[in-house]
Formats: C-alpha cells, structure tokens, sequence
C-alpha cells in the first residue's frame, strides 16, 4: 500500500488525481490523507469525487472514503484496466448537479485506458469550459495534440457546452488502447505559424462572441501576430460566454482563455486572453505553465526520456513531481533556473 500525503505541495485536486491514475496503472493500492488539505474548502468536491469513481470503475478497485468532504480515501485496484464503455456524470455526484471540470476527470483515466488493451469509450457530463482547470478546448488543441506525438490515440467530441455553475456539458472520448508512449522533446518551439481561436456563447445573441473575436484578432495584430478567430453560437443549457486561443508554434501548442460574466464586456474577455497569450509569447518558452505539470505523467510513463522548457516552474508542477516520484517510476528534474524539467526512467 502506497501513503500519500493529500496536503503535500499544492495540497490540491491533482495529488488525488495523479495518484489514482497511478494506482489504475500499476495496480498498487493507495491510501491518501489529508485530500485537498491546502484547499480552502478540503476533502472531495464533486469533480475529485467522480474522478474516484471513475478510475475505480475502470480497473475494479475497493474503495473506502469515496464520500463529498472525505479527507481519506483507500483505493485498492482489483483488476488491470479494462477498455470499454462508461459514462460518468459531475453532477451526479451531489445533490443539485455541478459543473466540476470533465476535462480533470478525463485527464485521470486516460493513460490507464490508453495503455490498457482494447478501445474505448467514454461519456463525459459536468463542466467543459471552467476557470481554473483545462477545457475541452485546451484538451482538444493543445494536451491531446502534444499527447499524439507521444503515441497517444485519442480524440473528444464536444455535444454540449458546460460553463460554470450549471455546468451540463457533455463530450464523447474515444480512446485507442495498447499505447507505447514514447518520451517528448520540448526544447525549442521555433516560430509561431499562427494563433488559432474561438469564441463561443451558448444562449447569448451573437454579436458577443463577434466581439471577442474582433477584439482578439486586433490586439494580436497590433502585436504582428497571424491570428484567426471563429466566432460562433453553441449548444448549451445555460447562458455563457469565452474566448480560446492557441498558439501554433513550429514544435509546440500553448492554450489560454477569458471566460465572459455579468459587469464584463465582450472586448474586455478578449483583451485577458490575449494578455496571457503575449505574456506567454514574449518567454520564448515551447511549454505553457498548466502544459508543464500535465505533461509529467505521460513522460514518466514512457519507455524514453523527456525535455522540455516550460514558461514557469509552478507549485503545480513540482508537487505533481513529488507524488509521481512516490511510485518509483521516473526520476524527475526541475531546473528552477532554467526553467526545464526533465524526466528519466529508472
Ligand atoms: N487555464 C488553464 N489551462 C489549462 N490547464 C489549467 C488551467 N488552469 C488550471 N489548469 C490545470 O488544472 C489542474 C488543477 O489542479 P488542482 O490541483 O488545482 O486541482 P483541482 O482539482 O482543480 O482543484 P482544487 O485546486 O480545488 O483542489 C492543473 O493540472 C492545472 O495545470
């Protein structure tokens, strides 16, 4: 049985998630105290809570603690994963629904699944689009295309927009299993091809999403960026509004949003995207800070070595560090002043 302490580092959703992907891939059983400790609200919210059930679901694991608020969880895998199809529902998991982020539940069965034999898949409801975690656009453009190149087989369709707090969203992930991951190099990101975008609203009129897009593609423009923007009306159950953008480097992807609400205006949504996008832009760097702790877990797992530069060193990505590190797979290096990280087999 593997100790994990759940307030290590950032003390946040991701020691949980990052562990039970783990567990699902080596069949080891956990024991993790302390979940969501650094959080001001800890213990399992719906989206950690799914995530649980999810990655149980799908190698058979025993669990005990798997309740809203639980700082405590056992997980004891008893089978090796098994490709097939699931859903799992966010908002099934409390009373009055939630819109926790699919992308996060999505990102801790996939390895699992994509290394287990046979296809699968899967059906996603809760959140896609949510501050604070990937959305389905980010999984789409950027982590599941840099995913590719290390040979994983997967794809999402997106059926319905899910925003924050009524979340209802759903995508479809299908995923090829038997993958032989191989190590990423992520050094130099060569010149930017181009800035990819959309912006969408779901039960909003569409002079919004217009004005995003206008917005962004000015700003970038001024900034002699080639950008294009769609502006488009989805499907979705609640009102809301946001702007995706990816940058398109020779060697890399990076990904940033706005998110619309009341008091904001369509322009003023764009204009926080694109301040993240130059700020990222101007580093020089090949990897996005939220790129840089996700990519951790497939490199640790591949059968060769990773480099990559990243754009900051976040908490996020050393203690993701830390807790993979607990399972003896790789030997992770971050170079706080040059802001690499590397990761090795032992
Ligand atoms: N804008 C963003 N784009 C892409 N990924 C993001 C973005 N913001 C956050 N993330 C990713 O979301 C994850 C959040 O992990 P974190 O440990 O904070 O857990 P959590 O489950 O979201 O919630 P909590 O912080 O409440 O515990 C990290 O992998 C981070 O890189």
């Amino acid at each position: 049985m593997i100790e994990i302490d759940g307030s290590y580092g950032e003390g946040g959703g991701q020691v949980l998630r990052t562990s039970l992907s783990l567990a699902a891939i080596t069949g080891e059983p956990i024991r993790i105290a302390g979940i969501r400790a650094g959080r001001k609200k800890p213990g399992l919210a719906p989206q950690h809570l799914t995530a649980v059930r999810a990655a149980a679901r799908i190698c058979n694991a025993h669990l005990r603690g798997d309740a809203l608020g639980s700082m405590q969880l056992e997980f004891i895998p008893s089978s090796p994963v098994q490709a097939g199809i699931y859903t799992f529902d966010v908002s099934k998991a409390q009373p009055g629904g939630s819109a926790g982020a699919i992308a996060l539940i999505l990102q801790t069965i996939l390895l699992p699944l994509a290394l287990a034999p046979g296809n699968s898949r899967v059906t996603l409801k809760g959140g896609t689009h949510v501050n604070f975690s990937p959305t389905v656009t980010y999984i789409e453009q950027v982590y599941l295309r840099i995913l590719q190149r290390m040979g994983v087989e997967a794809k999402v369709k997106l059926g319905a927009w899910g925003w924050y707090p009524q979340g209802g969203g759903e995508i479809e992930l299908q995923v090829s299993g038997g993958c032989q991951l191989g190590g990423i190099n992520l050094w130099e990101r060569g010149d930017l091809h181009q800035v990819r975008g959309v912006a969408v609203v779901t039960e909003l009129p569409s002079h919004i999403p217009q004005r995003m897009a206008n917005r962004a593609e000015n700003l970038l423009r001024e900034a002699h960026l080639k950008v294009a923007v769609k502006a488009s009306r989805e499907k979705g159950v609640a009102p809301g509004a946001g702007i995706f953008l990816t940058a398109e480097y020779q060697n890399s992807l990076a990904g940033f949003g706005g998110f619309g609400r009341l008091q904001l205006s369509a322009e003023t949504v764009a204009e926080i995207a694109c301040q993240q996008l130059l700020e990222f832009h101007h580093t020089g760097a090949p990897v996005d800070e939220h790129l840089a702790d996700q990519l951790l877990l497939p490199a640790a797992l591949a059968s060769q070595e990773s480099h990559y530069r990243v754009a900051q060193v976040s908490s996020h990505l050393t203690t993701n560090a830390g807790v993979i590190q607990q399972f003896g797979l790789a030997q992770i290096a971050i170079d706080e002043a040059e802001n690499s990280v590397s990761v090795m087999h032992l």
